[in-house]
């Protein structure tokens, strides 16, 4: 049985991933999107995700759940194996990861296509604070990190500035995203 791609979605805080996720599954059938586990604080939302502890999340990891793990903004991030069904059934399946751990993720995942969004940082900083999720010295370290480079040797990245309109950004996702996503 053929899996589906997965299709790892990157950028700086406050680019819209997030949002760009969302409305890739609200448009297309047939893509869904990876729930991460996250240790993220009581009280910062966000997407869908499943808080837990770190003494929790290191049990997960002992325990082998995660497909591929990483550490970011001081917090640890998992993608659960449950990726793997979800590749059974759909045509294609979306993961907000950071951009360090594409390397490992080609290798994890074989087929791997990388959704990099870009925005000026003039709207990264506006967009984030409006969020309103971290405290401005938080917000300030996640500008900081704007401009890390994706790492060498990826298959196939689809670059896509999404600092107009999030439908411009979306009917530009599906047309690169041709056939996978037809
Ligand atoms: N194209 C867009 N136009 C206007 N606002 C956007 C757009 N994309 C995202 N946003 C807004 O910017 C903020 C950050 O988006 P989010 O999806 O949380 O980004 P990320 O997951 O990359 O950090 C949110 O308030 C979101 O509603
Ligand atoms: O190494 P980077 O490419 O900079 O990515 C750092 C982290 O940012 C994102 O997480 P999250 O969605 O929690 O944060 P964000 O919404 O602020 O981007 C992404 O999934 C990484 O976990």
């Amino acid at each position: 049985m053929s899996l589906a791609p997965v299709i790892a979605v990157v950028g700086p805080s406050g680019v819209g991933k997030d949002s760009v996720m969302r409305a890739l599954v609200a448009r297309a059938t047939g893509i869904c999107s990876a729930r991460r586990v996250i240790t993220r604080p009581e009280g910062e939302e966000g997407e869908d995700f499943d808080r837990v502890s770190d003494a929790e999340f290191q049990q997960m990891v002992a325990q082998d759940a995660f497909a591929l793990h990483w550490p970011a903004h001081g917090l640890l991030y998992g993608v659960p194996h449950a990726i793997e069904e979800q590749r059974e059934r759909a045509e294609a399946v979306l993961v907000n990861l950071s951009r360090s751990v594409l390397s490992q993720a080609q290798e994890v995942f074989g087929d791997l296509i990388v959704i990099s969004l870009t925005a000026d940082s003039e709207v990264l900083g506006h967009r984030l604070s409006a969020r309103g999720r971290e405290s401005m010295a938080e917000q300030a370290r996640r500008l900081a990190r704007a401009k890390t480079p994706l790492p060498t040797g990826l298959a196939r990245v689809i670059e896509i500035d999404n600092s107009g309109p999030l439908e411009v950004t979306v009917d530009a996702i599906l047309a690169k995203l041709q056939p996978e996503s037809a």
